[in-house]
């Protein structure tokens, strides 16, 4: 019988390996690259809040340029650089918008500040001066003065499921990268292979 492999649980163990470590690594920052309605790929920073067997979950605002590109293309890929760890992680597969409750109860436990900047911030839209978003920002608070502020119904979660990881380690005694790569298959099993990627 062939083995059961599975790479979140992998990732899980060095997540908290490196978090651990205290190295100094932003451990949730991640490279979201997403493929824009022109056909190029972009790649930008934003912050995992959570994973689950499913996969990588990240908020955003919908309207944004990564939302257009997601809407028209829902293949991703996220890059951990844990630099000071020497690791890094390579995953790509297919985003989905997350139900609008868990959407909700995130947006609920952000502190007030980023709860208004979500309404504040078209994200990608052209602010053109600092004043304009300084008054955007007043009259907001004016309005949800002692007030709960709802999520602006734009903004979200993605989850990334992954169909390929990648787990690199440089090794300094090889002077090698030892790569982990796992790949889903059409039984919904993940193959894993390990090999030497010399630098
Ligand atoms: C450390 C860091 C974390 C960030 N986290 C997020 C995030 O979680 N979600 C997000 O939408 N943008 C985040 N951003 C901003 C994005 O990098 C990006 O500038 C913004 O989302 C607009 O991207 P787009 O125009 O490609 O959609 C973060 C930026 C930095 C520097």
């Amino acid at each position: 019988m062939s083995k059961h492999y599975n790479p979140i649980e992998h990732f899980q163990q060095w997540f908290y390996e490196i978090k651990n470590l205290d190295t100094g690594d932003e451990i949730n920052a991640m490279q979201l690259s997403t493929i824009g309605i022109d056909g190029f790929p972009k790649t930008r920073i934003v912050l995992l809040k959570r994973f689950t067997w499913e996969g990588f979950i990240f908020f955003t605002n919908y309207k944004s340029e990564k939302g257009k590109a997601l809407a028209n293309n829902n293949r991703a890929s996220l890059l951990f650089n844990w630099h000071k760890s020497q690791r890094e992680v390579h995953i790509y597969g297919h985003t989905e918008k997350i139900p609008e409750n868990l959407s909700e109860g995130y947006f609920e436990s952000r502190p007030r500040g980023s709860k208004l900047a979500a309404w504040v911030s078209e994200q990608s839209t052209i602010i053109p001066s600092r004043t304009i978003l300084d008054k955007r920002m007043e009259q907001l608070e004016q309005k949800f003065q002692n007030k709960e502020i709802p999520k602006p119904p734009y903004w979200g979660g993605y989850i990334l499921k992954p169909i390929h990881i990648e787990f690199i380690k440089y090794e300094a005694f090889t002077k090698a990268n030892k790569v982990i790569q796992y790949t889903l298959q059409q039984d919904y099993n993940w193959c894993k292979t390990s090999s030497y990627r010399f630098l």
